[in-house]
């Protein structure tokens, strides 16, 4: 082609197939990692919450999703969510209103639902992956509220990056022994109990019902 790359830029269009392919999407993916790093490296000492999308606000666990938002904020964490409605609104409030810093990495869905009110620091992901690579690194541990798919989703993507050593020194905390139970005793009863885990594994999470032990555990060293 002549001319100069000035020229070629600014004279032609072309076809514009390329923007829907994966070399083009490589760069999409690199400006999420550039976007989410570049807002999250001065974030100071932070915990990632989650939990279900569906808790309602005048439910007990949104008020315990509160207490646990604001304990942190005491603490000194800043508060990381999926910025969505449910639990994690209620940790962003609670963290938001004790004057803490509060979290949301929103994630593009097929029916638009936006951050909500109480993130006031707020990064919008089109990729699951990359929005979490960010609760991992810029979390010292996590804490799980009562939660569907999504929530297990985020649950064993830690639980597997600590048991493989991906990640150290990472608390994992579940929140709720009654909603948890179930599970908590299929993963002994049947998935060590039959080898598929390690009796350590067993180790990778603590359970509790309490605000303030959940804070304590989550937060440790
Ligand atoms: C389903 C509804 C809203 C969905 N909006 C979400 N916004 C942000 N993050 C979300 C959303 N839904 C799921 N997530 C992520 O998964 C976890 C909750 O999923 P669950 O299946 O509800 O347990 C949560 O931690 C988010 O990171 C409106 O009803």
């Amino acid at each position: 082609m002549p001319g100069t790359a000035d020229q070629r830029l600014l004279d032609t269009r072309g076809p514009s197939d390329w923007v829907h392919q994966d070399p083009w999407r490589v760069l999409r993916i690199q400006s999420e990692f550039v976007e989410g790093f570049g807002a999250l490296a001065e974030l100071g000492p932070a915990v990632s919450v989650f939990g279900s999308a569906r808790t309602p606000e005048d439910s007990p666990e949104y008020e315990i999703g509160r207490r646990i938002g604001r304990g942190l904020a005491e603490a000194g964490f800043a508060v990381i969510t999926g910025g969505g409605p449910g639990a994690m609104e209620a940790a962003n409030r609670g963290a938001s209103e004790s004057g803490g810093v509060s979290v949301g990495l929103g994630i593009e869905l097929p029916f638009e639902q936006g951050l909500n009110e109480y993130v006031d620091i707020g990064v919008n992901f089109r990729y699951f992956f990359v929005r979490k690579t960010m609760f991992v690194k810029y979390a010292q541990g996590f804490l799980v509220l009562p939660g569907g798919l999504g929530t297990l989703d985020e649950l064993f993507e830690a639980l597997t990056l600590v048991q493989t050593r991906k990640v150290t020194r990472f608390p994992i905390v579940l929140f709720g022994t009654e909603y948890w139970s179930g599970l908590v005793d299929w993963l002994t009863d049947t998935v060590i109990a039959q080898g598929k885990a390690s009796t350590k594994d067993g180790e990778l999470f603590r359970l509790t019902d309490d605000v303030d032990e959940a804070i304590a555990l989550v937060t440790k060293p």
